[in-house]
């Protein structure tokens, strides 16, 4: 197995460096714009592999993408991220251009690939990555909601006072602070709902901190998060590669599930060696429908911009 990871920066090479400890791949390539960045990364990686005591091999590579060639699985990072105070949703006009250029270079090496779209607005990028690879829709996978469902469950945990991995929550919807969906109507606590253990005002807020739960990271550290969102890339990396079938919220083309058509959304999916491979149905009730269906209309309203950018 070969795994590409676009983007040396923070959540690059920390996509990485959870892929590499995990030993989801023979080969890691980190690729990147900035001269010696991503081989110095990767060799700083690659010298602790006596230590932590993994196979894979890393290697890294100033955008020549003829080192990339014949991976399974291509992880897209590159682009700028956030500052505080900015909406992902400001990114587009940087990171459209980045983007495509990385999906046209990356496909050539890797036309067989399943590619991870992890830049922002995540929304956006994926469905831009899909109408300029062509590939077929199970092979594009946006991750966000695999993290902002890992945002839930920790707010949920120290309300309750539990342990986060005894929880079950999901969010759905676009991955921008207000296109966000935390089903709080589903979330578990070892199976009880939570509704049980918390009052609706205490959901209310959890809810509401998991919306914002990126942006206030950028506020506390200046730039946006990088540890939770390279382990969740990871995560979703690992069920590919190891056909686990897991399932996860992430960002994948609908045709008509959900209610919508030709967007790129947040819904439940089985994550297997083909890419996506199933669209699950959490039967939505009228009012998560119409939420749903507002965050589509907002995810929409930016791939629109995408025509009015000269990419
Ligand atoms: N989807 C999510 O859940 C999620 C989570 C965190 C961050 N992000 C997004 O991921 C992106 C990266 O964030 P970061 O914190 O790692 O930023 P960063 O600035 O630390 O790293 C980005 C890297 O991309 C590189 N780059 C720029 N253009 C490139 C190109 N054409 N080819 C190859 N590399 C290129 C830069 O040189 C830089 O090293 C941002 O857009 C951020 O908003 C998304
Ligand atoms: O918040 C951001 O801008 C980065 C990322 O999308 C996140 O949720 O951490």
């Amino acid at each position: 197995m070969k795994i590409t990871v676009v983007g040396a920066g923070a959540v690059g090479a920390t996509t990485a460096d959870n892929i590499v400890r995990r030993e989801l791949a023979e080969e890691v390539v980190l690729v990147d714009i900035k001269e010696g960045l991503s081989e110095g990364k990767a060799l700083d990686m690659f010298q602790t592999a006596t230590l932590l005591e993994f196979d894979t091999k890393i290697t890294g590579s100033t955008n020549d993408y003829s080192k990339t060639a014949g991976s399974d699985v291509v992880v897209i990072t590159s682009g700028i991220p956030r500052k505080p105070g900015m909406t992902r949703e400001e990114l587009i006009g940087t990171n459209a251009g980045i983007v495509k250029s990385v999906v046209d270079n990356a496909l050539k090496y890797s036309p067989d690939a399943i590619f991870v779209i992890v830049s922002n607005p995540m929304d956006t990028m994926t469905y831009l990555a899909l109408k300029e690879s062509g590939l077929p829709k199970n092979r594009i996978i946006g991750m966000g909601g695999i993290l902002d469902s890992s945002r839930f469950k920790t707010y949920l945990s120290l309300a309750i006072g539990c342990q986060p991995n005894d929880l079950h929550a999901t969010v759905i919807g676009g991955h921008g602070d207000t296109t966000m969906i935390p089903l709080t109507r589903l979330a578990t606590y070892n199976g009880v709902p939570v509704s049980q253990f918390l009052s609706a005002d205490q959901l209310k807020q959890v809810a509401a901190d998991t919306m914002v739960g990126g942006a206030t990271l950028t506020k506390l550290i200046g730039t946006s998060a990088w540890y939770a969102p390279g382990a969740s890339s990871a995560l979703l990396v690992e069920s590919i590669v190891r056909d686990q079938k897991r399932v996860f919220p992430c960002c994948v083309y609908l045709d008509g599930e959900y209610g919508q058509n030709d967007i790129c959304l947040g819904v439940p999916v089985v994550i297997g060696r083909t890419g996506w491979e199933r669209i699950i149905d959490y039967k939505l009730n009228p009012e998560e429908q119409d939420t749903f269906s507002k965050s589509a209309d907002a995810v929409r309203n930016m791939n629109n911009v995408l025509a009015t950018l000269s990419l």
